[in-house]
Order: structure tokens, then C-alpha cells, then sequence
């Protein structure tokens, strides 16, 4: 049997099928404001644990802005004000009793362009997890860089070079190296805002299988302007317009029978 927290089973949803599956992450009446512009609207979102959810719509619809409430990382802009209520496990990330890097390490987050920072490769994932105390030993060094590059599926690839440059990698192998870097320090989510925008496609095919595979452990959003990108990775997905959330539903059921004529016109490339 399944066995869930009593956090998980009290956020938990009912799907119609009967089944129970837990939320990770819960939002309500969530609001951004960008000084006096307001980009959010009350969004209401339940985000289900080791699910991957998209989030699309048309450009400056709130996407970015939403996936950046889920780690605070709006906090680090300037002017930038959230009202409402982001839970993750039950848990307010916006208690002022939460630390923020420790958020970001159980929230992490992947950006459209690849950052690895000017370092080795060993040290881009190893940075993190000495941070937040992870590491002492270089055995524990060690078995995490292996561990980490070896879910992000780049071990390989790399295992003889790790101490070159981690900007030396081509770009879909940096992108995989900042998602190894994220989940060195054992996130229990992983955001990624339009991560294969600057990929090929055979790079981004990578990255999608990468996807797939992560969400056996971890919790996954995922912003893309890709309809079939949104179809072939996620289980859930949300379409935002206008600042507002329109609908959240099955991927298989947005994508063929969406009840918003908005979700309808978007995903028949009627605008956006
Ligand atoms: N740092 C900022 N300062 C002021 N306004 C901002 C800032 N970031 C975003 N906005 C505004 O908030 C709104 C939502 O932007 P956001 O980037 O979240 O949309 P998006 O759906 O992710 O767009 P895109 O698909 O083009 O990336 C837009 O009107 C945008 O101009």
C-alpha cells in the first residue's frame, strides 16, 4: 500500500477515478504585482507530487512569474509583492520563519538559458551541497557528483572529464549538468522555465526523456511555450491568459477536449 504523510493525505486530491494523489504544492489566491501592475490574479493551483505539470499560454500570460512564487525567487526582484498562499506539504513558504536557501534547495530550479558557473564540472554539482553542509568528505564529494550526474543522465558523457570546465559542455549537456546541480541538493521539486529553449532538438529530446525519468522521485513544473512538448512530458497541465489561471486538468484531456474555448484557441495556435 501507498503510504502518505498525514500532510500528504489532508492536501490530498480525489481524482475521478477514485484514486488519491497527494499535492505537493498548493496555491491559492495567489497574487503578483509588479509595482502598481498587478501580472497575477488569484490563481488557485495544485501542484501533485511526482507529477509533471505544464504550465502554458500565450507570452506574458504570468507563467514565469507563477513558477517563480513556487520558490520565492520573485522575492530577489525588486518591487515585486505576492499576496495569497503557497503551501508545500502543508508548510507556508512565505512564513517569514522559512529559509529561503534552504527553500530553494528543496525547490530548484532550471532556466531556459544553461548557467553552470565558470567551474569544473565536479565543482558545479558539488557547490551545493557543501553550502548546505551535505558533504565533508571527498568520498561524500565524490559519490554525490557520480550520483547527481548519473540521474541527470550525463555520467557518461562526462565521468572522464570533470575537471574541465562545465561552460566547455555543449548546450544541451550544460543544461543537463544544471539540472544534476539542482539535484545535488536533494530537492523534493525541481521548476524549469522553458528549459529546452535553447536546445536542438535532439538535445531537447534528451531533456524530455531526462524529464520522464525524474519524475519517479521528484515533483516536477515545468513552463513551455511547446504544445507538443506540454503533450509529450506532462501528466498535468495549466493554461494561463491574461494573468488569470483558465483551467488545470489532464494533459490527454487539454489537449483534446479542454473546457476553456481560450485553451481551445491556444493549443489550436488561434492566438498567442
Ligand atoms: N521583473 C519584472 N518587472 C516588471 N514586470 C514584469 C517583470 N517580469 C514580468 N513582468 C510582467 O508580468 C507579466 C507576466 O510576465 P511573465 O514573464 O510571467 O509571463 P510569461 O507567461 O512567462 O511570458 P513568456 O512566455 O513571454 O516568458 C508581463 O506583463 C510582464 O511584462
Amino acid at each position: 500500500m501507498n503510504m502518505m504523510s498525514e500532510a500528504a493525505v489532508e492536501q490530498a486530491v480525489n481524482t475521478k477515478a477514485g484514486a488519491t494523489v497527494p499535492v505537493k504544492m498548493k496555491a491559492r489566491k495567489v497574487g503578483v504585482f509588479y509595482g502598481d501592475k498587478q501580472a497575477l490574479f488569484d490563481v488557485d493551483l495544485d501542484v501533485r507530487e511526482k507529477h509533471v505539470t505544464a504550465l502554458i499560454g500565450p507570452s506574458g500570460c504570468g507563467k514565469s512569474t507563477f513558477l517563480r512564487c513556487l520558490n520565492r525567487m520573485n522575492d530577489t526582484i525588486d518591487g515585486c509583492r505576492v499576496t495569497g498562499d503557497i503551501t508545500m506539504d502543508s508548510a507556508n513558504i512565505y512564513d517569514p520563519s522559512v529559509d529561503v536557501v534552504e527553500l530553494r534547495a528543496s525547490v530548484g530550479m532550471v532556466f531556459q538559458k544553461p548557467n553552470p558557473f565558470p567551474k569544473t564540472i565536479y565543482e558545479n554539482i558539488v557547490y551545493g551541497p557543501k553550502i548546505h553542509g551535505l558533504v565533508s568528505s571527498k568520498a561524500e564529494m565524490d559519490e554525490v557528483v557520480e550520483t547527481s550526474l548519473r540521474k541527470a543522465g550525463l555520467f557518461e558523457e562526462v565521468k572522464d572529464r570533470l575537471q574541465e570546465s562545465g561552460t566547455g559542455l555543449s548546450g544541451g549537456q550544460q543544461q543537463r549538468l544544471c539540472i544534476a546541480r539542482a539535484i545535488a541538493v536533494s530537492p523534493e521539486v525541481i521548476l524549469m522555465d522553458e528549459p529546452c529553449s535553447a536546445l536542438d532538438p535532439i538535445a531537447t529530446a534528451k531533456v524530455e526523456e531526462l524529464i520522464d525519468e525524474l519524475r519517479e522521485n521528484y515533483t516536477i513544473v515545468i513552463v513551455t511555450h511547446s504544445m507538443q512538448q506540454a503533450a509529450r512530458v506532462s501528466q498535468r497541465t495549466a493554461m494561463f491568459h491574461l494573468g488569470n489561471l483558465v483551467e488545470e486538468g489532464a494533459t490527454d484531456h487539454m489537449f483534446t477536449n479542454p473546457d476553456d474555448q481560450r485553451t481551445q484557441d491556444y493549443i489550436t495556435g488561434r492566438f498567442g
